[in-house]
């Protein structure tokens, strides 16, 4: 089966055995994995192992925001994992953002490893206007997502996490190489759950997204192998 690495299945289980499973059970569909906050917290660097045994590139998601030190020093961490993309919140700042990337080029030039390359989140694609309104920002979300995708490229990080609604904008701003990793997508017909600014996979690619990132639509199909290979089939016309 053709996999494509521009599809990043999300891994979100509550335990090592569950994400396993998942991964075994989609085989060669998938090359691409992110692991988030509920399964690290469970089962840590365990999860990160298994995957790069079985040759599978990792997005540790874990949108770090905290005061420019502590995040560099939680990222120069994250790099002795060996995983391919790590991720801060942009709203930290452009400072937290610098710290960030400098963190991650110093520790693995130490070490002589590949960079994780660092991704900024823009603002979570669950947010509808509504909830967006509680927040008081005076930019709409397609502003505020685009400034905030300008201020993580001043600050020398490799590209942002956002829906694919924007990656239109983001990819003219930012140039052809920024990575614009976009979640919110749902192939037609699916659930959206708890998801706001959603397009298909096909639209996402469509829109300028270097990589989708989809979870449920695949980890709760009944046969998740062929949910992805679904996906696959969709994107490959778009290159
Ligand atoms: O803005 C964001 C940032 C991260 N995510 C993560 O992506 C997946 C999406 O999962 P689905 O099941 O396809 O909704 C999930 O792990 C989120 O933590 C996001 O959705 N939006």
């Amino acid at each position: 089966m053709q996999s494509d690495p521009r599809l990043i299945a999300a891994l979100d289980f509550p335990t090592a055995e569950a994400a396993k499973q998942a991964v075994e059970e989609i085989g060669d569909a998938v090359i691409y994995y992110k692991v988030g906050m509920e399964l690290y917290y469970a089962a840590g660097n365990e999860m990160i192992r298994f995957l790069k045994e079985r040759g599978k590139k990792v997005f540790l998601d874990l949108k770090l925001q905290d005061i420019p030190n502590t995040v560099a020093s939680a990222l120069k961490v994250e790099t002795k994992l060996g995983v391919d993309m790590i991720n801060v919140h942009a709203v930290g700042g452009k400072k937290m953002m610098e710290a960030a990337a400098a963190a991650i080029r110093e520790k693995a030039a130490e070490l002589g490893i590949e960079r994780p390359k660092l991704l900024a989140v823009t603002i979570l694609t669950s947010m509808d206007e509504e909830q967006y309104a509680d927040l008081n920002y005076k930019n709409t979300i397609a502003e505020q997502v685009l400034a905030l995708a300008k201020l993580a490229k001043a600050a020398g990080l490799d590209g942002v996490v956002a829906s694919p609604k924007e990656a239109e904008e983001i990819r003219k701003a930012c140039g052809p190489d920024f990575l614009i990793i976009t979640p919110g997508v749902r192939p037609a017909g699916s659930a959206l759950d708890d998801q706001s600014r959603v397009t298909t996979p096909a639209q996402a690619f469509a829109n300028g997204s270097s990589h989708i990132v989809v979870g449920r639509p695949i980890m709760k199909a009944a046969d998740r192998k062929q949910a992805a290979a679904a996906i696959v089939e969709e994107i490959k016309i778009i290159k």
